[in-house]
This record gives C-alpha cells, structure tokens and sequence, in this order.
C-alpha cells in the first residue's frame, strides 16, 4: 500500500537511531542543564515530570493522543516535544507544525519555543557531542511553524500556490456577513423586503427565544451559523436538503448558500469555515505538496475544541505526510460546540484515526499533575466535575483520573461572597479588592487558623486577579424599551472607579453603546455627510438611523465642550471645513479620502482611544472595520470628490458598509485584541476568553445576575430546554458523518455539559485563591435558584444541601463548601 511505504520513509527518518545525533536518553538532562527553568533545586520537584517525560519521550512513530488535566504543563510537553523531535530525530524546526486554537496561545507557544530553544541549542553547541554539531548549525528555532490552524491554511493558500491558483481575500465577520445578505440571501431566502415565511419558520427553532428573525440584521444573526456549520460539520447538503420536515426552506437555504458560495469564489475571498475548507480541498487534490513534503510532525493543542472539517485536514495531513503526530486536550474543557467544536473527535481519537489510516494504533498518556493551583482548589474542582453522575459518560473513557495537587496549601479554603443585592455585592467586593491590593490583605479563617489574602509581596498588584463570569456585558439589554440595568461588571468599575482603581473590560459593552465612540463616529459623519443630508434619504434601517442620529448628537455635545487641541484650528471648525470639502491648509481637495485617515486624523481629539488600553481595544475595531469594508465596499472605505455623482454615493456606500454595521452592533470587539494592560488595572473576561489563562486570584460570578428563579435566566445555569446550539446539532444529524456521535447524548444533556465544562474552566484558572460571589439566595436553603456552578446535578439534588435533624430547616444550605466572606 502506498500509505505504508510511505511510512516507511517518513518514519524511517523519524525513528532512525543515528549516532549524529543525542541519544534519547540524554535528552532529559541536556533540558535539565540547558533551561534554567527545569535546573533541578533543592526543595522543588524535579520538571518536566515522569508523565510529562512519557509525553516527551514518546516515540515519535506511534500518534499520541495526550488527556491532560487542567495547570498540567501541557504547553510544557508540547513544546519540549517539539524540541526532542529537533534534538534527537533530527528534524529541523521548519518540519514541526504546532497548532492551537487562539492567536494570543500560538505567541505564547512560540515565545516559549524560541526562549528555551535558543537556551538548549546554545547549550548543546557547547556540551554536545561533536557528531550532533553539523545538525545544530542547521537549527534556526525561530522557523517552527506555529499559529492557529487558521493561520496556517491562510499562509499555505497564499504563499503555496500554484500560479492558477490566485492569492484569496479573508473576510471578517461583518464583511462575510454583508456578502452573505447581498449575494446569498438576497433574491433566495430574502425577497423584495421579506422574509421568506418558510425559512423564517425554519430559522425559528434555532434562534435564542424561538421567535422568528423580524428584520435583516436577525436573519444574518440566524443564517450565519447554519453557513458555517455547512461547512465546519461537513454537511451533506442534497441530504440536508431533502430531509423530511422544513423541505422547502432547506432547499431555499441551500441555494442562498450556493449562490455566497459561488460569489465569494468568483470574487477570490475566503470566510474562516470556507478557508479551512479550501485548504482541505487543495490537500485532498495534492495541491499542497510543497505543503505536506516539508511537514514531519504535527503537533496540536486544545484538540477538545476540533470542528470535524478541521479533523478531517489534520488527519488528511497526516496522512499524506506520515508525520508524527501528537495531539494534547482536555474533554471536561471543551467550550467551543457554537463553533461547531466535536469534543467526541477527541474522547474517540484513537478509533477514529485507525478508521481514516488504518494499521495506525495510537496511544493515549494522561497528565493529571497540576502545577497551578493550591491543594483546596484542586479539590474543589475535582469534586465539581465528578459532582453529576450524568455527566460522566461525556467524558474521555475512561475518565483521567482525580487531578492531584503539587503545589503546597496555603491554608485558605475557597471563598464565597454572597450577598442580597448587586450594589451591595460591588461595594464589598471592592472593599476586599482595595485590602489585598492596596491594603494590608484580608484576613479570613482558613482550615488552620485564621489566613491573609493578600498581594505578592513583590510587585503584586491588580493585574494579578481577574473577575470571569459567563458574560461581562456591563448592562442587561433593556427589553421592550425598559431602562438597561448595571450589572456586577459595571457596579464594580464604578466601586473601583471611587478608589481611584482602572478597570479593563473592553467588551462590556457593545462598539456603538460607548460614549468617546460615539463622539468619534459622530464626528466623522458630519464630516462625510454634514446634517445627514444623505443618510437622511437613504434606506437604512430604524436601528441604524436611530443610532446613527445618536452619534451626531454625541458629537455635537462634545464638540460644544471645546476639547483641546484648539490650535490651529478647533474640532468643529476641522468638522465644518471637511463638511464643505474645503482644506484648511489651503491645499486642494483630494479627488480620493481614505476614512481610515479622517478617523486617525480625529483621534487628536479623542485622546483616551490612544492612550488607554480600553479605548485603544475599541478604536482597533472601528479601524479594522473600516479596513475590512473596503475589501467588500464598492468605493473601498474612500470619499471621492469631483467625480460627478461618485462622490455622494461614495459616501453613501460608507454609510452603508461601515457606520450602519456598528450601528446595528454587527461589528464586535475581537476578543484577541488585547494591548499591554498595565498592572494596576483589574481585569474581567468571560470564562472563554480566560481558557488556557492562570491569574492567582480569580473571582467567578456564579450567581449576581439570579435573584429569582426566573425562567429568562435558567439557561445559564440550569436549563429546562435544550440550547439552541444543540436543537441545531440535532437537526444536522442526519446529514453530518458525526450527528449520530453527538445524538449520544440528548440535546439537554449537551446543554447541561456545556455549563459544568464552562464553570470547571473557570475554577481551575486560579493559582492562589478562587472566590465564588452571588447574591445570597443562590445559597438559601430552600432556595429554587437550581445551578449547575453551585453543584445542582441535573437530576434536581443538591450536593450543598443535605437532610437536616432540627424541626425547622436552616436558612442556609449546610454542605456548603466555600469560606463565606
Ligand atoms: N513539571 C512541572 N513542575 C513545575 N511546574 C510546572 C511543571 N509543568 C508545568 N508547570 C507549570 O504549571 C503551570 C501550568 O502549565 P501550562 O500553562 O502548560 O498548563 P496547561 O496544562 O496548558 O493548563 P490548562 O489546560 O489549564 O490551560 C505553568 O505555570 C507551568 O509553568
């Protein structure tokens, strides 16, 4: 079989024990020597551990599927992995492709290649055996091949191709969705102003409250995942669109898929799912040859969060490279099933590569030591995700073991703050903050006696906790015209705010709901369109014009105030002379005005969005915005003048293409933007922005938003009805080669899977401390706030609650396990 001699080239490479090279067994301690990080010391466990070693070492013919719990050293193994395959198999580091699923984890990944790389080839040239030095000349570490495997397919597609192959265009989000309404579902599922009712129907069972998508802006919000899954879950679509119930909207589906499909490719631009899809398909053609000749091993982390069209190019690379391949995640941390993520492609990995490479066995190694966290908190997260009975048939078979604690207690139990109200919660939980990073710490009562929380001695300070919550937005959204409400997120701010503490929480609030962004798009359209002398005639919906006419507003109240710098001209006058096209500097109009510039030319204005980190997030997305119009807007995110009619429609396109998308909240803030926070500012994130982090104090909101047992909340923690995201699995099933595989649990199971990995996520982020906060009563007795983060199991029990002996129950749960601050 062609596969098999293949393998016999690429692993007699791998495998051959040449005496050029460092033997296998001092590889170990040439790391140990070289990088002062794992120099053995008195007091301190030797590193990298034996399980961690069993990664390192293993060989590198046998695919490795790694389970490893959470603070385990996974990146560690990855990365020393890389190293040994360099080091003792000879390969160089531009053979050695490392994935992993955000660009901020793919840096870190490649700063701790380079820095530990460059320390064990320096090392090695001066302590290694002669025969090994014409291989370590050859070593450039900084020629891994590492990133997102987004990345990778976008470099690959256009630095690989062949010379028909033309250099594709990548959308963002809000691009990819305009080019969706104008080219797919306009004409097919969206005709002459309305939806069409049988697709709208359809779209109904999968949208957050089950009503129908009303206007456009709903319908892109509902088509968009469909369209990806197309291609993320590898939809058959004559299936798909054949299948018994919805047959008509199906076929109407399919078709506005069809026409986007066949647009964006004649107009050579990729989105993300059609990306990875191109880059499979040029593999699949070998097409890729430059590609797959070069790689000779592929490692992946967060494999838990692969989608099936990514499974399906790395099991493709593979097995047209015959790579070594090695794979490390952690079932109990998949977060991504929105993103089409199958955490099943992982528990099953090593039955399912045998099925596309037969004759390939491979092997699976856990890692359950944690380094990261105390012995309290370990144990806390432990026993959350064993807590649900339910939940352990979602788990890799059989489960990794309970992870074990390495590092030592520092006697303080995991913490609870509960309290009867949000303002109150804010008050304290600032007032706890201020002691441990201003004060002297707060004394609690830990399990010996009486503990300080407080900061590093040596530099500690704000930057060292965060606040994760399932959403950081600082207002609920105001419903049926009712005043939006400050959540935690912003009664926090406001608390720290009074103790003269930064807060940094950039996505706590929609692009178009930020005042200076406001005033900063305010003034750019009264630049471009003075008056709203277009807008005014142009088709733009309600939502849009509405906000469109706030941002005016806004700026015509700041402008008023005179901000500085008033010389040689003040902003209104620099915003009235652009409005009459008449240059103040006596030169003549250009005949084409990039707004990217007119929007770095205000910024003299709005200091904040280039000084504070916050504002500097939120100007990013407006410019990346106006950048990405211009590869979808007909005038490319330019104003013209003289040129005839080209000028108001220049305008109107930018109208259309870049303020109205912010203004309907299409347009969100990337949540990988993320500048150099100073260290005095407090952080909040969502629990998936915080996947992979560690701070070493971390405070997890499990309850301020739950007062009542309103039916509107329980989605979030635990849930009467299957989440939308798994009534849509559940309609793919049949046309995905992986429906029947997640169908192994029913849709609510998934549901409540989802919560219990997102909370285990969360608890296990913390080094020193982990606090829980609420409002009290979550932790009522008889309370019916039921929640899967306070460890209700799905069957309707209560862990923290157990039979009491008195007449009358007590007012609080009594199996509590948290130090109630
Ligand atoms: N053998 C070891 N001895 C001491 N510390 C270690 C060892 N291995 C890893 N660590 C440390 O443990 C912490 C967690 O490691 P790492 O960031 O690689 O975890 P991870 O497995 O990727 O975690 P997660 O899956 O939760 O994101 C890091 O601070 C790392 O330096």
């Amino acid at each position: 079989m062609c596969h098999n001699q293949d393998d016999f080239r690429a692993f007699a490479h791998l495998s051959r024990r040449s005496p050029a090279l460092l033997p296998i067994t001092d590889f170990i301690p040439a790391i140990r020597f070289a990088i002062p990080r794992f120099r053995p010391q008195p007091g301190r466990l030797p590193a990298p551990d034996a399980q961690q070693e069993a990664c390192i070492l293993h060989p590198p013919a046998t695919p490795l599927q790694i389970v490893a719990g959470p603070g385990s050293g996974k990146t560690t193994v990855l990365v020393l992995r890389a190293l040994r395959l360099v080091i003792v198999d000879g390969l160089l580091p531009e053979h050695v492709l490392l994935t992993t699923f955000t660009k901020k984890a793919a840096a870190e990944i490649r700063t701790r290649l380079i820095e530990w790389g460059l320390q064990l080839v320096g090392y090695l040239r001066q302590h290694g055996p002669s025969q090994l030095q014409p291989h370590l000349a050859q070593v450039d570490v900084n020629r891994f091949v590492t990133g997102t495997l987004d990345s990778l397919c976008e470099d690959a597609l256009r630095t690989l191709r062949v010379a028909t192959d033309p250099a594709p265009a990548l959308l963002e989000g809000f691009a990819a969705d305009a080019l969706m309404h104008r080219r797919g579902l306009t004409n097919t599922v969206y005709n002459t102003g309305t939806i069409d009712p049988a697709v709208a129907g359809y779209l109904a069972n999968f949208t957050f409250d089950g009503t129908a998508p009303g206007n456009v802006g709903e319908l892109i919000r509902s088509v968009r995942p469909i369209f990806d899954r197309f291609a993320h879950d590898i939809i058959d679509l004559p299936t798909f669109q054949t299948l018994p119930t919805h047959t008509g909207a199906r076929a109407l589906l399919v078709r506005g898929y069809g026409a986007y499909v066949q647009h964006l490719r004649d107009t050579n631009r990729l989105d993300f799912a059609l990306l990875e899809q191109a880059f499979l398909e040029r593999l699949r053609t070998g097409r890729l040859a430059r590609f797959t000749d070069v790689v000779r091993a592929i490692l992946v982390d967060e494999y838990q969060d692969t989608n099936l069209l990514q499974e399906s190019i790395y099991f493709e690379l593979f097995r047209r490279s015959n790579a070594s391949l090695s794979v490390v995640g952690d079932d109990d941390q998949s977060l991504y099933r929105f993103r089409g993520a199958t955490v099943e492609l992982f528990r099953d990995f090593r039955t399912r590569l045998a099925t596309v490479v037969p004759n390939v066995a491979a092997q699976r190694l856990d890692l359950i030591a944690n380094y990261r966290s105390t012995p309290e908190i370990v144990s806390f997260f432990n026993s959350f995700i064993v807590n649900d009975p339910d939940f352990s048939p979602a788990r890799v078979q059989p489960p990794k073991p309970a992870i074990q604690a390495h590092l030592p207690s520092n006697g303080a139990r995991v913490l609870g703050m509960f309290r009867s109200d949000v303002p109150t919660l804010a008050t304290h939980l600032a007032a706890f903050l201020h002691d441990v990073f201003r004060g002297n710490g707060r004394v609690v009562s830990g399990a010996m006696g009486p503990v300080t929380v407080a900061k590093a001695p040596q530099g500690g300070d704000f930057g060292d906790a965060v606040l994760l919550a399932h959403s950081v937005n600082e207002f609920t959204s105001g419903f049926m015209g009712s005043t939006p409400r400050a959540r935690l997120p912003h009664q926090l701010r406001r608390e720290l705010a009074s103790r003269n503490v930064g807060v940094f929480n950039p996505r706590g609030q929609a692009l178009r709901d930020i005042p200076v962004i406001q005033q900063l798009l305010g003034a750019m359209l009264e630049c471009l369109d003075p008056g709203s002398a277009l807008q005014s005639t142009m088709r733009l919906r309600g939502e849009a014009q509405q906000y469109l006419g706030s941002f005016r507003v806004a700026y015509t109240q700041y402008a008023g105030t005179n901000p500085p710098p008033v010389q040689p001209h003040d902003l209104s006058a620099f915003v009235m002379a652009w409005g009459r096209r008449q240059s103040q500097s006596g030169k003549p109009w250009p005949r084409e005005w990039p707004i990217l510039e007119l929007c770095f030319t205000l910024l003299a204005w709005f200091p904040s969005l280039r000084d504070d980190p916050e504002g500097q997030v939120h100007l990013e997305a407006v410019t990346r915005a106006i950048s990405q119009s211009a590869t979808f807007s007909p005038y490319r995110a330019l104003v013209l003048h003289g040129s005839g009619q080209h000028d108001r429609i220049s305008v109107e396109n930018a109208l259309r293409d870049i303020f109205a998308p912010i203004a309907e909240s299409s347009i969100d803030v990337d949540e990988e933007i993320m500048p150099s926070i100073p260290r005095d500012r407090f952080a909040m994130m969502t629990i998936h922005q915080a996947k992979g982090l560690e701070f070493p104090l971390v405070i997890v909101d499990v309850g301020s938003d739950f007062k009542t047992n309103h039916a509107k909340t329980r989605f979030r923690r635990f849930p009467d009805q299957p989440s939308n995201v798994t009534h849509l699995e559940d309609d793919l099933s049949q046309p995905c080669s992986v429906g029947t595989l997640r169908l192994q649990r029913t849709a609510l199971q998934r549901t409540f899977d989802d919560l219990i990995r997102l909370y285990y996520v969360a608890y296990s982020r913390p080094q020193s401390a982990l606090l829980l906060v609420g409002l009290d009563t979550c932790l009522q007795y008889s309370t019916s706030i039921r929640h899967t983060a306070t460890f209700w199991r799905a069957d309707g029990t209560w862990a923290w609650r157990t039979p009491y002996s008195g007449r009358r129950h007590p007012p609080q749960a009594n199996n509590i396990p948290l130090e109630l601050i």
